[in-house]
Order: structure tokens, then sequence, then C-alpha cells
């Protein structure tokens, strides 16, 4: 694509040079340029990119995309007052705005979304369409599977990825949308078939500020749901909500869409009643608008619920019946890394589970409290250059709904893993100290936490999942939960 086609949906922009050169992508890091790209320069959190447009260049770029004025006489230079903005506009240009010709789904919240999305995918696939999935875990295109780096990634590989969905024949695509990518914008340019939310509970007030700001930018997903290009409502689009959390009606207020409610304590269009929680699953009746019927899961916690209906709500959306949702519900299979038993056969139960919120731990220890017949140990960390404010919350909840924690190091980045504890450790100064212990290692914490489990215990071992490394002074570090929990398992059976 020339420049000057790219550029044209830009409202503001100062061009400079041969508008014809031909641009064949998109590069926001210098080091990764290929020939022909157009670098866009981007103001980070720890460097600005228009130190690095004379290296992009260098590198074969055919274009420049920039906020300041910069002397480049041989390539096209295009000024523009906001190159993230622009960034998003020229991506979905670039790739032929790909999610006009897809159904996207986006599910926001604190919590639920990769469960959610995952749900969704395997409902659709029931209704028999192709769907593909982005999100924290990967991104996935009909059976293959790429990493991901973001929840939802800049504009640039949003768009393409899409392209690349349809390119493969998928009809549908479901997304995680993170707070922070609403706040940059990452998602302009997408046009939303349907809007879900999950629930809002603190998380990242070191990016946010306040719960207020956190809100507001998960409101940008409802507000700009069907306005993305015309501001007119171009495909009738849907805003599905949890009625049973308060910030529903602040986003409901500020969105042009249909609105579809689920829920369990208040009255909603798609509910669950008469729920029954096993060790193995739940059960509840179905009762929707168009009528309702009885489900089998096997997915544990009234949290699950909560993103079974969200599902549910986007399957009736999308036309399936109920007999299809319902069979489509008894083959659901749990997400990779949440609640996750690692079995070897012990007397005890080891679970391995994402929690990294103070609602997420509270939900998931709540639920493992209602079917434990032994005592609950909970081991848990908080990851560095993240909300804070969270750890004495969160250390304060292992107490509470465990009989014994252990606080040990999740993913500590740049800080000090001590300092984290110290953090955490403030919001259990009134708690006996033989109810926990400090271990900063996070394998030996483990270990520590098999070795002391009983019969009928059971150990969850918190804020990990599936991620397979440890962050540690800003070096990945290969290490997964369940490999160690096995481990620790197989040596204590040795015994
Ligand atoms: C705060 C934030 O969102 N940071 C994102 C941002 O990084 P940054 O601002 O630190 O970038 P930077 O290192 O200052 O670099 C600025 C620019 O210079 C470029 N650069 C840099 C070096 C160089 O030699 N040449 C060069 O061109 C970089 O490519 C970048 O475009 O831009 C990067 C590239 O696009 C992102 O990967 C990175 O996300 C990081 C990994 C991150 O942790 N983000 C978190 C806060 C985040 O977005 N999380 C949400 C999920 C939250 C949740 O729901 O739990 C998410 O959606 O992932
Ligand atoms: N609806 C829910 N409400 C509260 N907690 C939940 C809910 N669904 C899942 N959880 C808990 O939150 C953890 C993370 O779940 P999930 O990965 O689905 O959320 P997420 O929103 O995608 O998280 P993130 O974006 O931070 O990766 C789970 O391991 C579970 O402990
Ligand atoms: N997307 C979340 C993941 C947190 C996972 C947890 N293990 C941690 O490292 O804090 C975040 O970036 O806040």
């Amino acid at each position: 694509m020339q420049v000057r086609e790219l550029i044209q949906p830009l409202l503001l922009h100062k061009a400079t040079g041969d508008l014809t050169t031909e641009i064949k992508g998109i590069q926001l890091d210098s080091r990764q340029v290929q020939r022909g790209d157009l670098f866009i320069a981007l103001r980070g959190t720890k460097v600005d990119a228009h130190r690095f447009v004379e290296q992009a260049v260098a590198g074969g770029a055919a274009a420049v995309m920039v906020e300041e004025s910069v002397a480049l006489p041989e390539v096209p230079v295009i000024q523009v007052p906001d190159t993230r903005r622009a960034m998003a506009v020229v991506a979905a240009k670039f790739y032929g705005y790909p999610t006009k010709e897809l159904k996207l789904i986006g599910v926001t919240g604190t919590n639920g979304k990769t469960t959610t999305t995952y749900l969704i995918e395997q409902l659709l696939r029931h209704k028999g369409v192709s769907t593909g999935v982005i999100g924290t875990i990967q991104t996935k295109i009909r059976g293959k599977t790429l990493p991901a780096k973001n929840t939802t990634p800049e504009a640039v590989e949003l768009q393409k990825t899409f392209r690349m969905m349809r390119d493969e024949g998928c009809e549908y695509s479901v997304i995680e949308v993170s707070s922070h990518a609403l706040d940059m914008g990452r998602t302009r340019g997408c046009q939303f078939h349907i809007g879900v939310f999950t629930n809002l509970t603190q998380d990242h007030l070191d990016y946010h500020g306040t719960m207020e700001k956190y809100r507001e930018a998960k409101s940008l997903l409802f507000s700009q749901l069907g306005n993305a290009y015309s501001g007119q409502l171009e495909n009738n689009p849907v805003a599905i909500f949890n009625a049973d959390d308060e910030a529903s009606r602040y986003f409901m207020n500020r969105t042009a869409a249909q609105v579809l409610t689920y829920g369990i304590d208040q009255p909603a269009d798609v509910r669950a009643e008469n729920i029954r929680f096993f060790s193995s699953g739940t059960s509840f009746t179905l009762k929707t608008y168009r009528g309702e019927v009885p489900v089998r899961l096997k997915l544990v916690g009234k949290f699950n619920v909560y993103n079974v209906l969200a599902a549910v709500s986007v399957a009736l959306v999308e036309g399936m019946d109920l007999q299809q949702i319902r069979s489509g519900l008894s083959g659901i299979k749990g997400v990779t890394g949440r609640f996750e038993p690692v079995d070897l056969g012990q007397s005890f139960s080891v679970l391995v589970d994402y929690a990294h919120t103070p609602d997420s731990l509270e939900n998931v220890l709540a639920t493992i409290r209602e079917f434990a017949r032994g005592r609950v140990l909970c081991l848990v960390g908080c990851g560095g250059d993240r909300d804070r404010s969270k750890r004495p919350i969160m250390a304060d909840i292992a107490v509470k709904y465990s009989d014994y924690a252990i606080f040990t190091s999740d993913n500590p980045r740049t800080e000090d893993p001590i300092a984290i504890l110290d953090d955490m450790l403030t919001g259990v100064q009134s708690c006996p100290k033989e109810r926990y212990a400090v271990i900063s290692d996070r394998r030996q914490a483990i270990h520590e936490a098999v070795r002391k489990a009983e019969p009928e215990d059971v150990i969850l071992i918190a804020g990990k999942g599936h991620e397979t490394y440890q962050e540690i002074n800003g070096v990945r570090h290969h290490f997964d939960d369940r490999e160690v929990a096995r481990d620790a398992i197989v040596s204590r059976l040795a015994k």
C-alpha cells in the first residue's frame, strides 16, 4: 500500500517526501524493522522511540510516523499530533479493516476474562463456527497457537492477527480487552459486535491511580461499541452486563448498544437458579428469555457460574438454542492454570490457580472452603512493579480463608522480593504468627506446603496459573507451579 493511501483516513497530519512509496508492513520496534516497513515512534514508559527513527531508517524503514519534526530527507515523514492514536487508524487501514469481516467479541473485567473467552469459544465451536481467540495465555487461530506478550496486543499486532484469522477462515474472534488496552487505545479501529463485562474489583491501581479511573477505562469498550468508524451503529452491537456488579449500571448509561444482562442475585435476562456445588462440578437451572433448561458443568465455584452465564448470553445472541447450549456446556473443559489439580494419587489435593487479585483469591478460597474436608493451605505472593495496595489485602484474605498461609514470591520483576513480602505482611499484623510462614523462594515454599499437608487437606498455589516462568530482576527463568508441585509430591511419596 502506498503511503498516501495509508494516511488517507488521518485527519491531522503533515507529510513530506515521496508519498507513492510502498509500505510493506508496520513496525513499532526499531530493532525489528524490515525493509519497506513504516516505523511508528511511540513515547513509551521507559524510552521515547523518536530517538530510534534514524536507526529504523538505517534498518530499512521506508517511512516514519512521528510527533516531532525530524530531518530525514531520504524517506517520507508523517507528522501527527499523537502517534498512538494515529497508529490504530493506519493499522486498521493497512490490514483492510478485518474486524468488519469478523464478528468481534470483546470481554473486559477485572477477573474471568480468559475463562469467559474460552467458554465462548467452546460454545461457538459447538455451534460449528470457527473462532479465533486473543488473550493472556496465547493467541489461537484454528488449531495454531502464537505466544502472547500482552493480554490485549498493540493495535498493529491486533489488526494483523485479525487479518490472519480472516485469511484462515475464522468467522468470529473473541478477545480479552484489558483496561490498559482501552486506556492506550489499542482497540480503536476495532468494530466490536458484542462487548461483555465480567466484574470490576481492585487491581491495576499502579496504572490507573483510582478505581474511578479504572472504571472509566473499562467503560470505553461500551461507549465505543458500534461507533468505531462512522459514529453510527453499523452492526447492531450488543452489550452484555453482569447485573450483580454495580459498575454495570455505569456502563449501561454509556452505551448505545442493545443491552442484555446476566446474574445470580439480581433480576437479569439470563440467570442461574437452584445452584448446587460439588467438588467436581456445579449444576443449576439456566433461566433465559428463551426458556429454561437444567445444566451440569465440570467447573466449580460461583465465579465460574458467572463466567458461564456471560458465555451463554453470547451464545443466545448468536442464535444458539437452549438444547445446543446445554449439550455444549456439558462438554466444557476448564482453562489451563485455572483451578487446575495436580493429582498423582496423593491423599491431599493440590490446586494451581491464577488468582492474583484480592477478589479472585477470595472467590477461589471461599470455593475451596465449601468442599474441603481437611485444612486449606494457601500459598500466595504478589507481583512486583504492579499495584502495591493489593498486597496487604491479599495477605489478609489468605489468612482469613485458609488454615495456614505461606507467603512467597510471584514475579518480583524489578522489585526486591523481600520488600514485596514486607508490604504483604502489613496486612496480617494482628494475625497469630503460627498461622503463616514467609518463604521467599517459591520452589521451597511449594515443597514446604506439600510436606506440611495431611490427608484430605487442600493446597492452593495461587497467582501464576499457566505461567511457565518467574521474572526476577527483569530476567525470566523457567518456572511452572504445576511441575514444581509434581516434583514436591513425588519426593514426598518416595519417603
Ligand atoms: C505499560 C505498558 O503497557 N507498556 C507497554 C509498552 O511498553 P513501554 O511503554 O514500556 O515501551 P518502552 O520500552 O518505553 O518503548 C517505547 C517504544 O520504543 C520502542 N523501542 C524501544 C527500544 C528500541 O531499541 N527501539 C524501539 O523502537 C518500543 O518498541 C516501543 O514501541 O509498549 C510495549 C510494546 O508495545 C508493550 O509490550 C508494553 O506492555 C508491557 C509488556 C506491559 O507489561 N504492559 C502491561 C501493563 C499491560 O498492558 N497489561 C495489560 C493486562 C492487564 C491485565 O488485564 O491483567 C495487557 O493488556 O497486557
Ligand atoms: N468471574 C470471576 N470472578 C472472580 N474471580 C474469577 C472469575 N473468574 C475467574 N476468577 C479467578 O481469577 C483468576 C483469573 O481468571 P481469568 O484468567 O479467567 O481472569 P482474567 O480476567 O483473564 O485475568 P488476567 O487478565 O489478569 O489474565 C482465576 O484463576 C480465578 O481464580
Ligand atoms: N496481567 C496481569 C498478570 C499478573 C500475574 C501475576 N502472576 C503477576 O505477575 O503479578 C498483570 O500484568 O498484572
